[in-house]
This record gives structure tokens, sequence and C-alpha cells, in this order.
């Protein structure tokens, strides 16, 4: 199994970043040895987290596999925005779980949209009535569907750290009004979209992180789209709102990590233990299924 912790190298190509499942390349210009700056290359890596830990136990697949469901969503969401897909010609390492993207003039934001209450806007809600500064109806519990999608941005913490929610006022000031309201109303249509197309094939998108850069005045669609890394999936078949709602995805390793047969605790600061090999087995297949399930195609 490939060390998932070191950067590929890859011959025609400078690595630019890495974040914590996935990787970021620039194309080497032949001519000059320097790296284009027109374009990127967007590598999944099969690295998953939980609880804040990237775990040392990768999934295989789930690189391709949320890859080929991020490319998926981009065409079918392609009468909404445009985006920064160029090819799937990558190089061999990193075939299937790479994609050739136009470099953008990225929005510092990252454009959260909530269809359901849960986690930090649920903390927020129960703290002010409001989540992002859009009040909410009283008595809402964990996991309520909302009366309609809401915009909760929040800034681009830096790796490890959380990213801060911003009221819409904070995006307007950052980026301009006009902006803002387009971005504003781009990332909720792509989850009302999502959920149209999701929840029909038996799953529940309660929220979602999406990214956008400029082309010119244009808006473009970037960085990775309705997938379960920048999504929380639920199985709607087990959507009961009052407690939490187990994760599509990460369900199995999220019960065993906190199982006593993990020896693991969440509350001790230390890295998590590797997984066994059913967890990641089982794992693998939600990730399968849910890419089944969403675009009727066979992974
Ligand atoms: N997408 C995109 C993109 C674009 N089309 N143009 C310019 N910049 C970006 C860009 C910069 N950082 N990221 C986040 C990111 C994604 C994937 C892997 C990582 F390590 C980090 C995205």
């Amino acid at each position: 199994m490939p060390d998932e912790t070191v950067p590929l190298t890859l011959p025609g190509y400078a690595h630019v970043y890495s974040g914590k499942v996935r990787d970021l390349y620039a194309p080497v210009d032949p001519a000059s040895g320097q790296p284009r700056g027109d374009q990127l290359l967007l590598v999944a890596s099969d690295r998953i987290s939980a609880f804040d830990f990237i775990l040392d136990s990768p999934i295989p697949d789930k690189g391709e596999v949320l890859t080929r469901l991020s490319l998926w969503w981009f065409s079918q969401l392609e009468d909404l925005v445009a985006n920064h897909v160029i090819s799937t010609d990558v190089p061999d390492a990193v075939r299937g779980r790479a994609v050739l993207v136009e470099r953008l003039e990225m929005l510092p934001v990252e454009c959260v949209a909530r269809a359901y209450l849960t986690g930090g806007g649920l903390g927020e809600y129960t703290a002010t009535g409001a989540v992002s500064g859009i009040a909410l109806p009283a008595g809402l519990v964990d996991g309520d569907r909302l009366p309609g999608p809401i915009f909760t941005p929040s800034t681009k913490a830096p790796m490890g750290e959380h990213d801060e929610p911003i009221p819409f006022s904070a995006v307007e000031a950052e980026i301009g009004s006009d902006l803002a309201a387009r971005v504003r109303d781009l990332t909720v249509a792509i989850l009302k979209r999502g959920n149209e197309v999701a929840a029909a094939r038996g799953i529940l998108l309660a929220d979602t992180k999406v990214e956008f850069g400029l082309r010119g005045d244009e808006v473009v669609l970037a960085d990775e789209v309705l997938t379960p890394d920048s999504s929380r999936f639920w199985p709607a078949d087990q959507w009961e709102p009052g407690h939490p709602q187990p994760s599509f995805d990460k369900q199995f390793v999220r019960e065993w990590l906190t199982s006593p047969a993990s020896g693991w605790s969440k509350s001790s600061g230390e890295a998590p233990p590797a997984l066994p090999e059913d967890v990641v087995a089982q794992t693998r297949a939600k990730y399968v299924e849910a890419f089944e399930r969403l675009t009727g195609e066979t992974f």
C-alpha cells in the first residue's frame, strides 16, 4: 500500500500543496521548467479523516470513487454553474483519482449551505436561535430539516484549524455585495439540486461546502462538489431528528473507533489506532454504494 503521507513524485508536475485528504500539483512547462500558472492537478488520496485526525488506514479506491462522483456532479450542475474541469487525462500513477483543472482566482470564502440542522450550525442555533444571522423557527432539534437551505459561509482556515462561521455581511465586505449574492444563491441552488437527486436515491445531503473561483467576471465552481468529504451524507431510511444522524460513509469508522474494541478514547487527544480490515472494507463499500446509487453507474 503506497505511503499516503508523502506527496507523490509525478514527473512533469510540481507539488504545490497537500490538504488532509487531497494534494495539489501544477503541470511543469517543459520549455521553461517552471510550473504553469494556468492549470492545476487535483489528486484525491485514499486517506480518510475522522474526529479531526487523518487515519493511518487508507480506504482503497476512496480517491477514485470521490473523484468520479465529483465529476458526475459537475456535469449534472452545468446548467447552474460553469466549472473548472479541463481533463481527466492525467499521469498513470493517479489515473481515475485526479483531475486537470483551470487555475482560477479563488474566492476567499468557504461557501457552505445547510438543508438540515446539525453540527456547528446546531450549536449556533441553540445559543442564538439563528445560524449565520438567519433566524430559524423555535424548537428545532438535531437533524431537523430546515424550511429551506440556508447559506452559512465561513473563513478558509489554515489546515488543522476549524473554519470560522462568518455572517453574510462579512462576505459582502470581502468580495462585494453583488458577488456575495451570486455565490450565496449558487451555493443554495447546488445543495437544492443535490438533494433533489440524492433524496430520490435514498441519501440526504445535510449540508455541503463548495468553493468558487473567478474566470474574469464569471463565477466558476471549483474544488470538489457534493462528495462525502465536502458534504454530510445521511442514509434517508434512518433519518430521525432528535439525535446525531448516522453518517452514510463514516459510521463504521466512527462506531469502531468509539467502541471498546479500538482501545482508543476521543478525549485522549492521541491519534486513533489503525482500522481493522473489515471496517476498511465496509467503509470502502459505503463509498462505492453512494457512487453507484447517485450516478447509476457501476464502479
Ligand atoms: N480546485 C481548485 C483551484 C482552482 N481551480 N484554481 C486555483 N486554486 C484552486 C485551489 C487551491 N486550493 N484548493 C483547495 C485544494 C484542492 C485540492 C487539493 C488541495 F490540496 C487543496 C483549490
